[in-house]
C-alpha cells in the first residue's frame, strides 16, 4: 500500500488587510499538489519561502483541511480518518518550541510518551531505543536548557516517534542548526529510513535533500514543478554543465550580455563577499569559456572552473525560470 497518497490537493487562505479599509483577498497557497509516496522511502518537498510547503504537510497529517482534492496516509483518508490517521503518524517542526526547558531530555520523552499514550510498559523500552536512534544515549539526564539546538532538533525528532509512527513528516529540521549538529541530524534521518520509516521531508539545504531523499517534488507558487530522484533532477537541468567564474565588479549590463550567448542557457550572480560569482548553464559540450571571458572585458576576473550540475543548480533554475 502506498504510504502517503495526495491527489490535486488545494487549500487557499481568505485574509483581510488594512485597518480602516478592510480589503479581502484569498490567497491559494496550494493549487493543485499530486504526489504519491511508497512505504520505506524519503521524500523530498523543495521550493522557496511561501512555495506551500508547511501548508501540504499541515493537510496531510489533519491539522487543515483541503479546500478541495484529497489525500491518504497508509489508505486512510486524512480528512474522514483524522484519528486514525494521527495515530500513525509524526510530524516535526523546526524551530525551538515545544520541548520543556527545566526537565531533562529523559524526562520530557516520559512526559510526553504519558500523553500520547504510551503503554507504562513499553515507555522504558521505547524511549531507550529512541534515544539510542537520535544518537543522545548519555545526555538523556542533562537538562533540555543546555542542550545546542541540534540536540534539542534531535529530541524533538524522538518526541515526534514516541507512538512508532509508519510515516513521519519533518518540516525544515535542520533550520537554525551548525554544521556538526545538521550532520548528526541528517544521520538521525538516515537512520529512521533504514528502520524502514517513511519520511516526507523539507528542506532550504540541497546537500541535504540530495544526500537523504529518494525522490524529490520541487513545489513553487503552490504547484509542484518536477518530481523525480535528485539524478534525474541534476540531469533535468537544461544545460548539463555549470561554469562558474568569479568576478569583482561585475556591472549588471555586462552579465545580461553573457546570456545572449549560444550555449548559455542562464546566468546567475552569487555574492560571496567582495566576489561576484557568475554562474552559468551551459551545454554540455560547449567551450564557452573564452567567450565568456571576451565578453567580459576589462572586469576583474579571479577563478574560472567548469563543474558538473548540482541539485542546488536544477533547484534554482526550476524555481527562477
Ligand atoms: N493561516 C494562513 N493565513 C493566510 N495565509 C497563509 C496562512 N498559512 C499560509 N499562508 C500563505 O500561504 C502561502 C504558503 O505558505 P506555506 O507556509 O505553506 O509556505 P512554505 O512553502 O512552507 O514556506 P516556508 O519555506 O517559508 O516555510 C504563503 O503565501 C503564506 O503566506
Amino acid at each position: 500500500m502506498t504510504a502517503v497518497v495526495a491527489r490535486d490537493l488545494r487549500r487557499s487562505f481568505r485574509t483581510t488587510q488594512g485597518r480602516l479599509r478592510r480589503t479581502r483577498s484569498e490567497v491559494e497557497a496550494v493549487r493543485g499538489v499530486s504526489f504519491e509516496i511508497a512505504p520505506g522511502e524519503t521524500f523530498g518537498l523543495l521550493g522557496p519561502n511561501g512555495a506551500g510547503k508547511t501548508t501540504t504537510i499541515k493537510m496531510l497529517i489533519t491539522l487543515l483541511l483541503p479546500t478541495s482534492g484529497s489525500a491518504s496516509v497508509l489508505g486512510m483518508d486524512v480528512v474522514a480518518d483524522v484519528r486514525a490517521v494521527r495515530r500513525r503518524i509524526g510530524y516535526v517542526f523546526g524551530g525551538d518550541r515545544g520541548l520543556y526547558d527545566r526537565l531533562s531530555g529523559l524526562d520530557n520523552l516520559r512526559y510526553f510518551a504519558e500523553l500520547y499514550g504510551v503503554e507504562p510498559r513499553e515507555q522504558q523500552r521505547r524511549i531507550g531505543a529512541l534515544l539510542e536512534l537520535v544518537g543522545m544515549t548519555g545526555r538523556e539526564h542533562e537538562r533540555v536548557e543546555g542542550y545546542s539546538r541540534g540536540m534539542r532538533q534531535r529530541l524533538h525528532i524522538a518526541r515526534g516517534l514516541l507512538h512508532d509512527p509508519d510515516v513521519v513528516f519533518l518540516d525544515e529540521p535542520s533550520i537554525g542548526i551548525d554544521p556538526v549538529g545538521a550532520r548528526e541530524l541528517r544521520a538521525t534521518i538516515a537512520s529512521l529510513k533504514e528502520q524502514g520509516t517513511t519520511v516526507l521531508l523539507t528542506t532550504h539545504y540541497m546537500f541535504e535533500a540530495d544526500e537523504l531523499c529518494d525522490r524529490i517534488a520541487v513545489i513553487r507558487s503552490g504547484e509542484i514543478v518536477a518530481e523525480g530522484t535528485p539524478e534525474q533532477l541534476k540531469r533535468g537541468v537544461a544545460s548539463g554543465r555549470v561554469l562558474e567564474v568569479e568576478t569583482y565588479g561585475v556591472p549588471a549590463g555586462v552579465v545580461e550580455t553573457l546570456g545572449d550567448l549560444g550555449p548559455v542557457h542562464s546566468v546567475a550572480v552569487e555574492e560571496r563577499g567582495q566576489l561576484q560569482v557568475l554562474v552559468l548553464q551551459c551545454d554540455a559540450d560547449s567551450e564557452v569559456t573564452q567567450d565568456v571571458l571576451s565578453r567580459l572585458g576589462d572586469v576583474r576576473v579571479g577563478r574560472v572552473s567548469a563543474r558538473e550540475p548540482t541539485l542546488e543548480d536544477a533547484y534554482v533554475q526550476l524555481v527562477t525560470q
